[in-house]
C-alpha cells in the first residue's frame, strides 16, 4: 500500500509534515486543559483562593480548547487540499498509463475494473489520507503523551486503565479478524457492480427488445446482494463494536471514582484534595487515552480496504505496456504507404490456437486490396496488426519497408488513417470529430473536413442538420444513425490524408448505391494512398486492385476477381451466394 503514496508530491509531503506538526501541538493544548482543571479544583478547594486566580485558569482553558479548534479545523483542511490533489494526480497518472495500453492489457483488468480502479479505488485512498493525517497520526501521540501524563499517578487507576485498553483491544481485534476479509473484498464486488450496470446499460435497447429485463435485474441483483450482505455485515460488526467501546469508557470512569473513592476514604484529610483532583485530572486522561485507541480502530477499519485500492490502483501503475515504442521515427525504406506482410501468424493473448497463420501479401501505394472471408476468418484481426494494436506471434509487418515495431507508435500513426468496425465517435460535433487527433504532417483545414464529408458520402445528411458541420454529437454517437456515424468515421479517415487508408468492414453499414459512390470518390480523392478494406460484399470488392481471401486465418486466394472467379473455390461461394452468375459476369 505504501507504494501508491510514493505518487506524493514534494508539495503535499511538506504539507503532511506541516499537518503533523499541528496536531502534535493541538495534543499538546488538549492535554493542557486537565492542568488546569486540577489547577481549579485545587484552587477552589483551598481556602483564601482568588477569583481571578481561578478566572485566569479558566481562561488559560478556553484559549487551549479555542487553539485546539482552530488547529483540528486547520489540520481538516491542509488533509482535505491534500488528499484532493493526491487523488487528482493519481487519476490522471492511471488515466495517462491506461491511455498507453494495448488492447491485451486492457482486457486483462477488463474494462469494468480499470472504471472502478479509477474512481472508487481512488476515493478509498483519499479517505484514508483525510482520516489518516487526522486520526492515524494523532491517536498514537495523544496517546503516549497521555500517558506519560498519568505515569506517576496512583498504580491503580494505571491498572484500571490498562485493564479497560486490553479489553479493547480484544474486542476490536476479533471484530476486526471477522470483518477483514469481507473489506477486503468489497472493491471485487464493486467491480462486479460496475460489470453489470455498464453491460446493462450498453445493451439496453437489446434487454428492452427481448422481454429481458427480469433476467438483467437478477443478473444485477444477485452482484448487488452479495455487496449488500458484505456491506451489511461489516457494518453490524461495527455496530457492535461502539457500544461496546462506550461501555468500556463508562466502565473506566465508574472505576476510576470507584478507585478515587476508596483512596480518598483511605487518605488523611490534607492529601484528600490533591487525590480528589487527581482523579479529576487522571479520569480526563484516561479518556483521552481510549478515545486516541478508539481513533485507531476507525482507521484500522478503513486500512484493510484502503490498501487493498492502493494495491489495485498501483498494479495499473506498475503494468508495462506490452506494446512499446521503436526508435524510428520518419524512417522510410520502400515506397511510402507500402504495406508488407511477411509470413504473419498470430494467436490472441488467452487463446490457445493462432488466428493467423503464415500470412504474406504486399499492397503498394494507389492500391486498393480488400479482404473476404467468412465470419471469424481473421480479416479485422489482420488489418488491426497494421496500427499494432496487437503485436504478431511471428513473422513481420512492414509499413514503408520497416517492420513496424520500429518505429514510435504515434509516428507509425502519422501514416494510417483508420475507420474501425464498429464506428466509435465522441462527444463534440461533426466537424471535432472528423478533425480529431493530429498527424503531424497535416492540419486538418476546414475545407478538408468538407470535402472529407463529401468523399464519405456524408455532405448530405450533414447539410441537413439544424448546425451542419457543427451539429452536436452525443458520446459515442448516439444521436446518429448507425450509417450515419459509419460515414462520420470513413471522413475522419479521410481527413487524415494518411497514406494507408484501413477500412474495417466499414462499407457494410452502407447501402449500396452509398457503397458505390464512396468507393467511385475513394479512387479519385484518395489516388495515392494504400487502401485495405475488409469487406463482407462482393460488390464492394470486386472493383479492387487484389482481393486476398481468407479462411480460418490462411490466405486461401489472392488476386484481382477474375482470377479468384477462375482458380478460388472458398471466393466463388461467396461470390454465388451473394450474386447471380448475369451479375458476376
Ligand atoms: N480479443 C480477442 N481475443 C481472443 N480471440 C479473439 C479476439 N478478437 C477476435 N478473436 C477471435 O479471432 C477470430 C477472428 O476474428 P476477426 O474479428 O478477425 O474475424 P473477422 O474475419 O473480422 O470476422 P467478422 O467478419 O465477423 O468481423 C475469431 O475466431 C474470434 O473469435
Amino acid at each position: 500500500m505504501l507504494k501508491v503514496f510514493k505518487n506524493f508530491t514534494l508539495k503535499e509531503s511538506m504539507l503532511a509534515l506541516l499537518s503533523v506538526l499541528l496536531i502534535i501541538f493541538q495534543v499538546w493544548l488538549d492535554l493542557k486543559l486537565p492542568d488546569y482543571m486540577s489547577e481549579i479544583t485545587l484552587l477552589v478547594q483551598t481556602q483564601g483562593s482568588q477569583m481571578s486566580d481561578i478566572y485566569a485558569a479558566g481562561g488559560m482553558m478556553l484559549l487551549c480548547a479555542f487553539g485546539s479548534l482552530l488547529t483540528a479545523i486547520l489540520v481538516a483542511v491542509i488533509a482535505a487540499k491534500i488528499s484532493t490533489n493526491f487523488g487528482a494526480n493519481l487519476r490522471e497518472k492511471l488515466f495517462g498509463k491506461v491511455l498507453d495500453f494495448s488492447l491485451e492489457e486492457i482486457s486483462t483488468f477488463s474494462t469494468s475494473s480499470l472504471i472502478t480502479r479509477s474512481t472508487n479505488d481512488i476515493t478509498q485512498v483519499q479517505m484514508l489520507i483525510i482520516m489518516g493525517l487526522q486520526a492515524l497520526v494523532k491517536a498514537p501521540i495523544l496517546a503516549f503523551m497521555a500517558v506519560t501524563k498519568i505515569m506517576d499517578k496512583s498504580w491503580q487507576w494505571s491498572l484500571a486503565t490498562g485493564i479497560a485498553v486490553i479489553i479493547l483491544l480484544v474486542v476490536v481485534i476479533t471484530a476486526l479478524l471477522l470483518a477483514l476479509p469481507k473489506f477486503k473484498s468489497l472493491q471485487k464486488l464493486t467491480d462486479n457492480l460496475t460489470h453489470v450496470t455498464r453491460e446493462n446499460l450498453t445493451g439496453l435497447r437489446v434487454v428492452r427488445a427481448y422481454n429481458a429485463e427480469d433476467y438483467q435485474e437478477n443478473k444485477f441483483g444477485v452482484v448487488n446482494d452479495i455487496l449488500t450482505a458484505t456491506h451489511l455485515f461489516t457494518s453490524r460488526t461495527m455496530a457492535f463494536i461502539m457500544p461496546i467501546i462506550q461501555l468500556i469508557m463508562s466502565g473506566l470512569s465508574l472505576a476510576i471514582y470507584w478507585i478515587g473513592a476508596i483512596l480518598i476514604n483511605q487518605a488523611g484529610v490534607l492529601d484528600r484534595i490533591t487525590l480528589f483532583s487527581d482523579m479529576i485530572v487522571f479520569s480526563s486522561y484516561a479518556m483521552q487515552i481510549v478515545m486516541a485507541f478508539m481513533m485507531l480502530i476507525m482507521i484500522f477499519i478503513m486500512v484493510p480496504r484502503a490498501a487493498v485500492s492502493a494495491q489495485r490502483i498501483q498494479e495499473v501503475l506498475d503494468t508495462e505496456p506490452t506494446i512499446l515504442d521503436g526508435s524510428l521515427s520518419d524512417a522510410v525504406n520502400a515506397e511510402v504507404g507500402t504495406v508488407e506482410f511477411k509470413n504473419v501468424t498470430f494467436k490472441y493473448p488467452d487463446a490457445q490456437t493462432a488466428v493467423l497463420e503464415d500470412v504474406s501479401f504486399i499492397a503498394k501505394p494507389g492500391e486498393t486490396v480488400a479482404f473476404i472471408g467468412a465470419t471469424g476468418s481473421g480479416k479485422s484481426t489482420l488489418v488491426n496488426l497494421i496500427p499494432r494494436f496487437y503485436d504478431v506471434t511471428s513473422g513481420e509487418i512492414l509499413v514503408n519497408g520497416i517492420d513496424v515495431r520500429q518505429y514510435s507508435q504515434e509516428n507509425l500513426h502519422d501514416y494510417i488513417g483508420y475507420a474501425s468496425q464498429k464506428a466509435s465517435l465522441f462527444e463534440g460535433s461533426i466537424k471535432s470529430n472528423v478533425a480529431y487527433g493530429h498527424n503531424n504532417r497535416a492540419r486538418v483545414l476546414d475545407s478538408d473536413i468538407v470535402e472529407a464529408i463529401e468523399v464519405a458520402q456524408a455532405s448530405e445528411f450533414v447539410e441537413k442538420l439544424e448546425d451542419t458541420y457543427n451539429a452536436p454529437v452525443t458520446a459515442g454517437g448516439t444521436n446518429l444513425s448507425g450509417g450515419q456515424k459509419q460515414r462520420v468515421s470513413i471522413a475522419r479517415a479521410i481527413a487524415r490524408q494518411a497514406e494507408i487508408l484501413i477500412f474495417d468492414d466499414t462499407f457494410s453499414a452502407l447501402d449500396y448505391r452509398t457503397d458505390r459512390q464512396l468507393r467511385q470518390a475513394l479512387r479519385e480523392e484518395a489516388a495515392d494512398a494504400t487502401k485495405l478494406i475488409v469487406a463482407q460484399r462482393i460488390g464492394t470488392i470486386k472493383d479492387a486492385d487484389r482481393i486476398i481471401v481468407l479462411e480460418e486465418g490462411r490466405i486461401v486466394g489472392n488476386g484481382h476477381h477474375e482470377e479468384l472467379m477462375a482458380n478460388c473455390q472458398v471466393y466463388q461461394e461467396i461470390a454465388y451466394s451473394q450474386l447471380s452468375k448475369e451479375e458476376l459476369a
